[in-house]
């Protein structure tokens, strides 16, 4: 095991009707509020009247940056930040999924540097500062409710990049299972597969003799696998929204990397695809990572059959190695496709003109991925097997 350390500020507030602590939570931060959203779904639903209450209850100012895109972009965080510059925001609150979590914490790490926040996503600056941000979640997938990440496009140059930073975790987050009800499948299914791509990054390591991290992965596999289904079928079933819920933050809270070289090569090629194409992240996540699997798992069969066994229950009597690894893939894409994402770049109408330029920018800062280190072609190929 690699040594590690554990950092994880966030208060988790899990529960149904948890918004109701919502003005109690943000007054120790100030009263002067950006409140953070998408396209209007938290209207719809009821939510964005549920938090305005919150907060006049706390006699907060209230300022509004809505409009966040799937793909959160670069035009629509500068506009946030200038709010926070004008109004003297002093705490920012997102409300919606992973884009407008990882938009808010974008606008609040902007608001304190005097420059161009894209500087953060092309390590020309790292942040030093940033105001406090919470977060009321309506979607289960990124994990950015308990993470300091967030990924920015900067639509206008096809690019899409992370920032991280320790000062950008949540002070709190609140997950309540029923403000998943109203996701619609498509980005059900989206989350299922983000969720399980992003255990696939920290599970699939060259590092040995990891059993509880081992074990912590399968369980996320195995839980998000049954309650997604579930899920899909009833999308107003408590328990498996709650499941899937707390599943996708364990995800990516920083539980599984303790002491484990994790890979992210396939992240960094989808945010290629959809920095172009602008598709769902799930989407392309589906697309690609049994592409990604059949073309390294060469690397360590035996974890590919692990997985096999572990998580799609595979009987291993009677087969080598090599075709239980391929079965664990095959049964993947199977899954994927049986709840409904797609399976090549063409269903989404991408061919290969965009390819070498995909391959140059994931590959930009140089090689990608730790489970097997992809070079351009590598990335080339994997691209082409996906189409
Ligand atoms: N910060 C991280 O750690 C991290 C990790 C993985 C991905 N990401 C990024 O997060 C973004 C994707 O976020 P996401 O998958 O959470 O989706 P999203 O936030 O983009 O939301 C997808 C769609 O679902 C709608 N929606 C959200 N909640 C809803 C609800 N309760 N009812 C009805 N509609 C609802 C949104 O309005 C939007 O149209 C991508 O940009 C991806 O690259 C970030």
């Amino acid at each position: 095991m690699n040594a590690f350390e554990l950092y994880n500020p966030t208060k988790l507030v899990f529960g149904a009707g948890k918004v109701k602590q919502l003005g109690e939570l943000v007054k120790p931060y100030g009263k002067r509020v950006l409140l953070v959203y998408g396209g209007g779904s938290i209207k719809r639903s009821g939510l964005y009247d549920d938090v305005m209450f919150q907060l006049s209850e706390i006699g907060a100012t209230v300022h509004e940056l809505s409009g966040i895109e799937p793909n959160p972009r670069l035009t629509t965080v500068n506009k946030g930040i200038e709010i926070c510059r004008k109004e003297k925001i002093e705490f920012v609150l997102a409300v919606g999924g992973g884009s407008v979590l990882d938009a808010a914490k974008a606008v609040a790490a902007g608001a304190l540097y005097d420059g161009d926040v894209w500087d953060f996503t092309i390590r020309r600056a790292t942040i030093q500062a940033a105001l406090p941000i919470g977060t009321v979640l309506t979607l289960a997938a990124t994990g950015s409710e308990m993470n300091g990440n967030a990924v920015i496009s900067n639509w206008e140059a096809k690019e899409k990049r992370a920032i991280g930073s320790k000062l950008v975790y949540p002070k709190f987050s609140i997950l309540d299972p029923k403000l998943t009800y109203t996701v619609p499948r498509d980005q059900t299914v989206n989350g299922i597969v983000d969720i399980m791509s992003h255990v696939f990054e920290q599970y699939f390591t060259l590092t040995t003799d990891i059993p509880l991290q081992e074990r912590f992965a399968e369980s996320i596999l195995l839980t998000v696998i049954e309650n997604g289904e579930k899920a899909l079928e009833d999308g107003t079933d408590f328990d498996a929204r709650a499941n899937l819920l707390l599943a996708g933050t364990y995800a990516l809270n920083g539980t599984l990397p303790n002491g484990v070289s994790t890979d992210w090569a396939t992240h960094g090629i989808e945010h290629e695809v959809s920095a172009i194409y602008d598709i769902p992240h799930g989407a392309g996540l589906a697309i690609l990572f049994p592409n990604w699997m059949k073309y390294v798992y060469k690397e360590r069969v035996g974890k590919f059959a692990q997985f096999a066994v572990r998580v799609w229950g595979i009987d291993p009597s009677g087969k080598s190695e090599d075709e239980l690894a391929l079965a664990g893939i095959v049964a993947t894409r199977a899954y994927f496709t049986r709840i409904g994402a797609p399976a090549t770049l063409g269903e989404l109408g991408i061919n290969d003109d965009q390819i070498d330029r995909m391959a140059e920018e994931a590959t930009r800062f140089g090689p990608i991925g730790s489970f097997k280190h992809l070079d351009i072609e590598d990335v080339k190929t994997i691209l082409r097997n996906s189409l």
